[in-house]
């Protein structure tokens, strides 16, 4: 039986719900593991088993929270390291608070250095971050497919001509310019040209910049380059980390090809069908594993891949060693949405090198595009900062666009760019809700009637034309529970639907619940995230409807995983799916995960309309609010 004061301590922190039990487990693991590990005297051995067990829970804790690794210099001495205060307000002054001296540990950590420590132990110290072994390795691995990726030898002049044939005409400037040179550069020509140079690339932008028309373009240039020089056709696949987000972006890419004059030989080569990460890579039923790593990778030359800023550290390695040895890999996404739901911020810590492209690579770039870009005389030549391309103007939202107005205010962190955007009020577009009981029934009383076009298809068996207009409307939410969470809204939706009697929620799988799936379902290739709409087939019997990629696929309702219904979703949950009206309710009052980003992830799923119910001081307090997430990515790429 051991006997420890730290997992005493910790087994009061989960009684009390401040840590998961996976927190737990692991620090009894770690405990457990230290002493039976152990060849030194019992006392030093229980000394030591209390910091692998103390140490070990404060990564996994943060672990849990998004944080890759941990650093220690930043909690060591605070009052309140595991930031308990943030989730369980008032609840942390009534327990023991456990603390980190990192001096005077400093010594016992050395053990887990990344010089010293051994393949097996279970955590890794690099500099002052402490990271769990598994985590470090998916680091590492990120960070040495990046290292080692080349840029393929290419004929300057025959890729000067074609990129300049892609991007003939000068680009109209509206919208959401960042600075006045920015005016004569076209950056989505520059980022065809990054993309065409290197063999892994990442295209950053805000909703609507264009990565799409440029990512088309770069495929045309990918096939005239080979056809022109005589090599074999790429073979070119497409992939998304949510069916939603891959199927958005095969159809944006095939209605855009149709601008192309592309010959049909090529034509044939631009891909048909877009894939989940999941799928693309292979799941396996109750594995962590995919079919497709290093030893059997992935077939294909090129590889896009969309919402990048939703994959997370375990997810990027894994699909960056499934990569064919000279493969092309082209990542799209916008590094200031809400980084993933598990561990990391991949897509932001690999666009950090911002400040300009190294010399030798600027005057590539000049060669290829004409265009004298910014240099930063810091940065190594074939570091990462060459394979970054930004995209700065939005096509869609122009200046007049409240959506792209308030969506640069929240993003700048600049409160008065925000106030400023409260007090005009008057965008066509955005309709400013301030909280209060009738707002707050006002608001749902609009979305429920934005939701009877989409029932009217249900009635009339149109599964296509319900699955469209499912995205006419949507409410978004910051939290899960209470009024102003997912649950409480979506009772107060379907609420007000069978008053009118448009659905019947007598039954839990009613003909037009909308659901989506939480959980992955290997065999039925089910996935978290996922929308289903329940709806009756032609013999009359309910079935759940899913898009998956052109086609619908359906299940009988007691065979879908987790899941819940989704007239709400959380902002985290939307990401990849926009909506022609997006109502984002915010709740009465601030909670640590109301973030800049999330507010900039809500406010951009909006296509043409945002309805925003707010209380001033939330909406402010969260622009102040930026997500920070530890990893050590940044620092390994720099
Ligand atoms: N250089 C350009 N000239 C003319 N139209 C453009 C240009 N770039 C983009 N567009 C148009 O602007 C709109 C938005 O572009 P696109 O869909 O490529 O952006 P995106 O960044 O992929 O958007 P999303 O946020 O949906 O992912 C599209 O209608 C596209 O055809």
């Amino acid at each position: 039986m051991r006997q420890s004061a730290t997992l005493n301590l910790l087994e009061h922190y989960h009684q009390l719900g401040l840590i998961r039990g996976i927190d737990l487990e692991f620090a009894r693991f770690a405990f457990d593991q230290t002493i039976s590990n152990s060849s030194i005297d019992k006392t030093t051995a229980e000394k030591s088993a209390e910091l692998a067990a103390k140490y070990g829970v404060l990564v996994s804790h943060y672990l849990g929270r998004g944080h890759v690794c941990v650093d220690l210099l930043k909690v060591s001495q605070q009052k309140d390291p595991f930031d308990f205060e943030e989730k369980k307000q008032g609840l942390v002054a009534k327990t023991e608070l456990m603390t980190f001296d990192y001096d005077s540990d400093q010594q016992w950590l050395e053990q887990f250095s990344v010089d010293s420590s051994e393949a097996q132990s279970l955590l890794v110290l690099e500099d002052s971050k402490l990271y769990l072994n598994r985590y470090w390795c998916y680091e590492q691995q990120v960070a040495r497919y990046i290292e080692y990726a080349s840029q393929p030898e290419m004929n300057v002049p025959l890729l000067t001509e074609i990129v300049n044939s892609l991007f003939s005409s000068a680009p109209t400037q509206v919208g959401l310019t960042t600075t006045s040179s920015s005016t004569a550069v076209d950056y989505q020509k520059v980022a065809a040209a990054v993309a065409l140079t290197n063999q892994v690339s990442v295209i950053t932008g805000g909703p609507g910049t264009g990565k799409t028309y440029t990512v088309v373009r770069i495929l045309a240039g990918l096939l005239t380059y080979a056809q022109r020089s005589g090599h074999a056709l790429p073979k070119i696949k497409l992939a998304a980390p949510t069916g939603k987000a891959a199927a958005r972006m095969l159809e944006s890419i095939r209605s855009s090809v149709s601008d192309l004059s592309l010959d049909e030989v090529l034509l044939d080569f631009i891909p048909r069908e877009a894939s989940t990460l999941h799928r693309l890579l292979g799941s396996i039923p109750n594995d962590v594993n995919f079919r497709h790593h290093e030893d059997n990778p992935l077939h294909l030359d090129v590889l896009i891949v969309d919402e990048a800023s939703m994959i997370d550290l375990p997810m990027m390695s894994k699909l960056l060693s499934a990569m064919p040895k000279n493969g092309r890999l082209i990542l799209l996404g916008d590094r200031d949405q809400l980084a993933s739901v598990e561990a990391g911020s991949v897509l932001n810590d690999l666009c950090v090198m911002d400040k300009g492209y190294s010399r030798k690579y600027a005057s590539l770039l000049k060669s290829v595009t004409g265009y004298e870009l910014e240099v930063d005389e810091n940065s190594k030549e074939g570091g990462f900062q060459d394979c970054l391309a930004w995209l700065k103007i939005s096509r869609r939202f122009d200046a007049q666009s409240g959506v792209g107005v308030l969506a640069k205010a929240v993003n700048s962190g600049d409160q008065s760019q925000v106030s400023n955007f409260i007090g005009s009020g008057d965008f066509a577009d955005v309709r400013q809700y301030l909280l209060s009981e009738a707002n707050y029934n006002l608001c749902l009383d609009q979305a429920a009637r934005e939701y009877e076009a989409y029932l009217k298809a249900v009635t009339e068996l149109n599964h296509c034309e319900a699955m469209e207009r499912f995205s006419d409307v949507r409410v978004l939410c910051a939290l899960r529970e209470g009024i102003f969470g997912v649950e409480g809204l979506n009772l107060q939706i379907e609420h007000r639907l069978a008053k009118k009697g448009l659905i019947d929620t007598t039954s839990e799988w009613y003909s037009g619940r909308p659901i989506m799936v939480l959980q992955n379902d290997y065999g039925q290739q089910l996935f978290n995230g996922d929308i289903g709409l329940v709806m009756p087939d032609e013999a009359g019997q309910l079935r759940v409807y899913f898009e998956v990629g052109q086609t619908l696929k359906s299940v009988l309702p007691n065979r879908v995983p987790k899941h819940e219904t989704a007239y709400a979703m959380t902002v985290h949950k939307s990401q990849g799916s926009e909506f022609a009206h997006s109502v984002m309710i915010l709740p009465d009052r601030m909670s640590p995960v109301i973030t800049r980003e999330l507010l900039y992830t809500g406010i951009t799923r909006a296509k043409k309309r945002l309805s925003l119910l707010y209380q001033p001081a939330v909406l402010s307090e969260a622009v102040q609010n930026p997500v920070e997430r530890f990893s050590g990515l940044a620092d390994k790429l720099a």
